[in-house]
């Protein structure tokens, strides 16, 4: 059964851009939200909330049996501690919620570390705060911490952090390595917005069946695989959504994790077309912002997912109005199927292939070609190989550049 929550969310103003819907789709995945409570007003030092909503919810609270409070706005101990004694129930925060939701999902060692990283990096800086407030009694949430003396339970979260990062690291050289046995084949990275569909876009690109749902950061980690259905070897990258307003040190915990995907030929960018125009707008713009962050100039699809719920009209006015975000943009249905073969012949045209022919009668020029290349002419000359192949444009030079020394 999941706990009754209290959903709270201060906003500066109105048309400020935190949106309680978000928070609502966020708190579903592990509680079952009972009410939902915005105010408009700066910041609170004591509560972060007015004391006089403080004052109202606790009513609230006992009447509808609530057994946490979720706050959309991320809280310093202090604030936390004040509401948790005022509250009697458990509070946490935004950034905790996430934290708890990844958690869940974490499926792999990788994945583990990198929530745990997280949570660490969010921990530290209130470490020192926590401790004290937990010496000065127990309120939900603070339990246990009044054991430690302050300077220890900071040190100990900083020697973990440190630990997380050495194993994360390695982690990568395995990645790096497995990287490496694979980069003879052209490969296209999905990246995105968390529920944007781009798992549903991997497996009907492959025919996996990796787990998708409608629910944010479903998935954490990884997955490479082969396109199917055709002649040659694709491989494509899933990896970690996005999400709005999360503080960096998460974005950075998950970043190598992103780099993933973001490290292939080609790169996908997986919209949710359903999502008002705005949001498609404002969910670009962060895309291209990160993938310039990790200095990634791979060519780029724009895949508006979720075709199947738009009409035509919203069709047009995302042309219209989102050209200059939209590169290489197409409408697909990755639920159903609709355009998945177009997708296909984009993303064939757009890895950047090149052809080259070489004259050989060496037979491991002749096998490197055939293993390593696509094949389009194999023509005997005598018992010379006149062959056609196709393949990445720098692969395709760097062979014809060897040859040609080689002759030499
Ligand atoms: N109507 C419709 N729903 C879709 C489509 N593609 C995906 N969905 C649904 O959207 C939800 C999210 O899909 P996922 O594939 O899990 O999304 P994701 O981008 O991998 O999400 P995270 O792993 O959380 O980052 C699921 O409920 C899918 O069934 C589509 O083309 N049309
Ligand atoms: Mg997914």
């Amino acid at each position: 059964m999941k706990k009754r929550a209290l959903l709270i969310l201060r906003k500066d103003k109105k048309y400020d851009n935190k949106s309680i819907d978000e928070l609502k789709e966020l708190a579903e995945v592990l509680y079952r939200p009972i009410k939902s409570v915005v105010q408009i007003r700066k910041p609170d030092p004591k509560y972060q909330i007015g004391s006089g909503l403080v004052e109202k919810l606790v009513e609230i609270i006992k009447e509808e049996n609530i057994e946490i409070v979720i706050v959309g706005n991320t809280l310093t101990p202090s604030q936390k501690y004040n509401l948790a004694k005022k509250f009697k129930v458990e509070v946490i925060d935004k950034v905790e919620l996430v934290l708890r939701i990844f958690y869940k999902h974490a499926r792999t060692k990788e994945a583990k570390l990198q929530v745990r990283l997280a949570e660490l990096q969010y921990e530290l800086p209130r470490a020192r705060e926590k401790v004290r407030l937990a010496k000065m009694g127990e309120q939900p949430g603070f339990g246990g911490y009044g054991d430690y003396e302050v300077e220890k339970y900071y040190q100990k979260i900083k020697k973990e952090i440190a630990t997380i990062k050495r194993k994360l690291e390695k982690v990568k050289e395995h990645r790096k390595i497995a990287r490496k046995s694979r980069e003879k084949f052209d490969s296209v990275g999905l990246i995105g917005y968390t529920n944007a569909g781009k798992t549903s876009l991997l497996n009907i690109l492959t025919g996996e069946d990796k787990e998708s749902k409608n629910q944010v950061f479903t998935t954490l980690t990884t997955t490479t695989r082969a396109i199917k259905g055709i002649k040659r070897k694709i491989l494509i990258t899933d990896t970690v959504g996005f999400m709005d307003d999360l503080p960096p040190f998460m974005i950075e915990a998950f970043l190598s994790t992103i780099e993933e995907s973001a490290n292939s030929d080609l790169i996908l960018i997986v919209v949710d077309s359903s999502d008002s125009i705005e949001e498609i707008e404002r969910k670009l713009k962060v895309n291209h912002e990160i993938l310039s962050k990790i200095n990634c100039k791979s060519p780029i699809i724009t895949v508006l997912n979720k075709v199947d719920k738009i009409s035509e009209k919203k069709k047009n006015e995302i042309i219209d109005k989102l050209e200059r975000y939209l590169v290489n943009p197409i409408f697909v249905s990755a639920r159903y199927g609709e355009n998945i073969d177009l997708l296909i012949s984009k993303i064939l045209e757009n890895l950047n292939l090149s052809t080259g022919t070489v004259e050989t009668c060496d037979p491991k020029v002749i096998s490197y070609l055939y293993e390593n290349t696509e094949i389009i002419e194999d023509v005997m000359e005598g018992s010379t190989h006149i062959i056609t192949f196709r393949a990445k444009e720098k692969d395709v030079n760097r062979i014809l550049k060897t040859l040609r020394k080689v002759k030499l």
